[in-house]
């Protein structure tokens, strides 16, 4: 058996255009979604990404604004940043590329933003009412995956999903979701043992570690969906998952390629988060 491999660009491009349209509308009531995006320091890989999210923002019809702070930038200085972005009208949301340099308090800066701007879903407020169950931002990478499940008309509902990683920033939200669309959710981790024993239950398998290659065909069972969120280097610099690509696609029964999906889903799931935000805010915005 052979997997069949989703095609990220379509489903992506699909979204992307009825995000378009509804920017669209919403402009012509007279608000414009707007973005900010704040990177402090300079590493090349983050650079990449944020160039990426201010593009799909113009391509979408949306304000977008990149802050681009030296990596000497003091906490101080970020923190008065984002009490100017919090009252600035013509911004509904706030990003702040992770990781900042190491003399910045990460959470610190995460919890100064507006919970009504805070379009990744990091502030506290956000992140329990996901938990809870309420309304609210959805945190983009997570959201972006139960979007591909959803469009490949993959059922959540009581199945057995999988998710190796226990980060704040997808494997622990990922497993909120999914419970949200009530799976039955395991969560692997670093220290869980015979973890090849507990992902070849999975119907569903998420994979975020940031490790190339960690998942092989023993990890997976035959016809699993298998979505990968990693995004390594390999040994000749190109771009590769977590997840054995090459070895899994004989087993699995739908797969996620990297590059070319979860990534730029993560991004459309960030401009859907922003369009909420001007919705919410309403009529704050430039008047056209
Ligand atoms: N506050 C914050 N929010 C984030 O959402 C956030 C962050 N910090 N820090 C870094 C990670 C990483 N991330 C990616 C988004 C898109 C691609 C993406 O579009 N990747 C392309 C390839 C891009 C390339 O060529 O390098 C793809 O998978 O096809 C990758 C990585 C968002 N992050």
């Amino acid at each position: 058996m052979t997997a069949e491999v989703i095609n990220g660009k379509e489903l992506v491009g699909e979204i992307r255009e009825e995000i378009k349209n509804e920017v669209h509308q919403l402009v012509q009531q007279g608000t414009q979604p707007g973005l900010a995006v704040v990177l402090v320091g300079d590493d090349p890989a983050s650079a990449v990404y944020v160039r990426n999210k201010a593009k799909a923002c113009e391509e979408a019809g949306m304000y977008s604004e990149v802050h681009r702070l030296p990596a000497e930038t003091s906490e101080e200085e970020v923190l008065s940043l984002i009490a100017k972005l919090n009252a600035d009208e013509r911004i509904h949301g706030i990003l702040v590329q992770s990781p900042p340099p190491k003399h910045i308090d990460e959470q610190k800066v995460i919890d100064a933003i507006d919970p009504s701007k805070d379009v990744d879903c990091f502030h506290p407020v956000n992140v329990g009412n996901l938990v809870l169950g309420k309304e609210g931002f959805l945190p983009c990478t997570p959201a972006g995956v139960i979007e591909i499940l959803k469009r490949k008309g993959v059922e959540i509902k009581g199945k057995h999903a999988v998710v190796i990683g226990r980060s704040h920033i997808v494997g622990k939200p990922m497993a909120m979701l999914l419970l949200r669309e009530d799976a039955t959710v395991t969560v692997c981790h670093s220290r869980t043992s015979n973890m090849a024993e507990i992902t070849s239950q999975a119907d569903i398998l998420v994979v975020a570690v940031g490790r190339a290659k960690l998942v092989g065909k023993e990890h997976v069972k035959p016809g699993a969906v298998v979505i990968d969120v990693g995004m390594n280097r390999d040994e000749n610099g190109k771009l590769c998952g977590d997840v054995d690509f090459e070895a899994v696609k004989e087993t699995a029964g739908l797969i996620t390629p990297v590059p070319g999906c979860v990534g730029p889903m993560t991004i459309t799931m960030l401009l859907q988060n922003t369009l909420e935000a001007a919705r919410k805010t309403g009529k704050s915005s430039v008047r056209v």
